[in-house]
Formats: C-alpha cells, structure tokens, sequence
C-alpha cells in the first residue's frame, strides 16, 4: 500500500487546506485549537483524510490463463475493509465475500481484496460499494458468473442517531449465483458458515 501526499493548494500555502477545515470545526465545536493538546490535530486530521482517500490498492489485475475444470467456483471471503458513510462521513466495517466462475482466465488471489479496498477507499453506501467490486470483478475477469456479498456495521447507526447495532448485509448475485442451484448453495455456505452448519 502507498498513500498519496498531494493536496490542493490555490492559495500556494504549502499547507493542506483540510488543516484549515479541522481548525474551522474545533472552533465550531466550541474547542480551542491552539491549546496543547489540539495543536497537531489539524495536521493529523489532514493527513487521515489524504490516507483514506489517497489509499492506493494498485491497479494491476494479474490472470492466469487457466482451463478451469467446467463449472468450478472460486470464493474468497472474510476479506475485512473499512469505508466511509456518504451520508455522515462515518465509518463502516465490512466483510466482504467474492465469487466468481472464471471464464478461461483466473485472477490473482491478492487482486480480490485489491479491488474491494480500491472501492472502499472513497465514500460510499454499502449497495453500491458492493455493485462495483462486482463490475470490476466481471469486467477484468470476463466472466458474467460473479457474487459479492457484504456484510457490514456502520458507525452512523451505532455511535449515533438510533444508536443500535446492526449487522447490514447488501449482495449482488449475477449469472448463475442468480440462480437457484449448486453454485449458489456452494457460495451461500462459505458466505454463511454458521447457517449452514460448517463452523
Ligand atoms: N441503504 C443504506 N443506508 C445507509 C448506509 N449508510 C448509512 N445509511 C443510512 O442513510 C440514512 C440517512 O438518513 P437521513 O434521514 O437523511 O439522515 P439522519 O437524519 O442522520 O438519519 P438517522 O441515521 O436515522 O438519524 C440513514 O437511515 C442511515 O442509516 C448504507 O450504506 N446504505
Ligand atoms: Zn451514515
């Protein structure tokens, strides 16, 4: 993982114009930015910011050409990230489980958990985070066959307003996950092994 260090500057401060931001909502908050332990807060919230949303997963899709055995389902899961709420700029966490019926190619097993933190690291509802691991997936892999699932806890809801936890889990089913058959038998028990009885 690298993070980027670039920001805007208009006025050519040399400073992060986020710092200016931090300082305008300590004060707003009824803080007072200058005092001991505020004074690098400014400089740190910029810095958070630029991790999250400079937070670079890389871009290279690896495949490996692969005559896959006809019909065989690759899952990967408990693949942990977190994002960020649109709506309140709060964190969620998620756990994501990807699917895929490779269609000649297959993808490199990093790659899965490349994409997904590619589409968390910018500020997000769960069903679309969840929509564009899927279109990534299927337009680098090819293959029409592709799932993802999420399940995830947002701190907007549980820090805050109705302030009760919840478990929230968002999926998207193409081709033949969308179909009620072994595919999506196989998939549904690795995505929930305690339904299924295997853990
Ligand atoms: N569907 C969906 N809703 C989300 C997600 N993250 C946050 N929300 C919801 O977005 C909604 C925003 O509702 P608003 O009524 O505009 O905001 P609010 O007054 O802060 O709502 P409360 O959270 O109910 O206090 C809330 O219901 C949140 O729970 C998400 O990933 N997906
Ligand atoms: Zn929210």
């Amino acid at each position: 993982m690298t993070t980027s260090t670039t920001y805007p500057d208009p006025a050519g401060e040399g400073r992060d114009p986020l710092e200016d931001v931090a300082r305008q909502l300590l004060i707003a908050i009824g803080e007072n930015p200058d005092r001991d332990g505020l004074k690098q807060t400014p400089a740190r919230f910029a810095r958070w910011w630029r991790e999250f949303s400079g937070y670079d997963a890389g871009e290279v899709n690896t495949l490996f050409s692969l005559r896959t055995q006809q019909g065989q389902t690759v899952t990967v899961s408990d693949i942990h990230l977190w994002s960020l709420c649109e709506h309140h700029l709060l964190p969620f966490s998620c756990t994501v489980t990807i699917a895929y019926r490779p269609n000649g190619d297959v993808l490199g097993l990093s790659k899965f958990a490349r994409i997904a933190h590619r589409h968390a690291h910018r500020l997000q509802i769960q069903e679309r985070l969840v929509q564009d691991i899927a279109e990534e997936i299927t337009a680098v892999s090819g293959s029409p066959d592709v799932a993802v699932i999420a399940q995830g806890e947002h701190l907007c809801m549980t820090m805050r307003g109705i302030r009760t936890p919840a478990l929230m889990t968002s999926s998207v089913l193409n081709g033949v996950f969308g179909q009620d058959g072994p595919a999506r038998q196989e998939l549904m028990a690795t995505a929930f092994p305690a339904l299924s009885g295997r853990r």
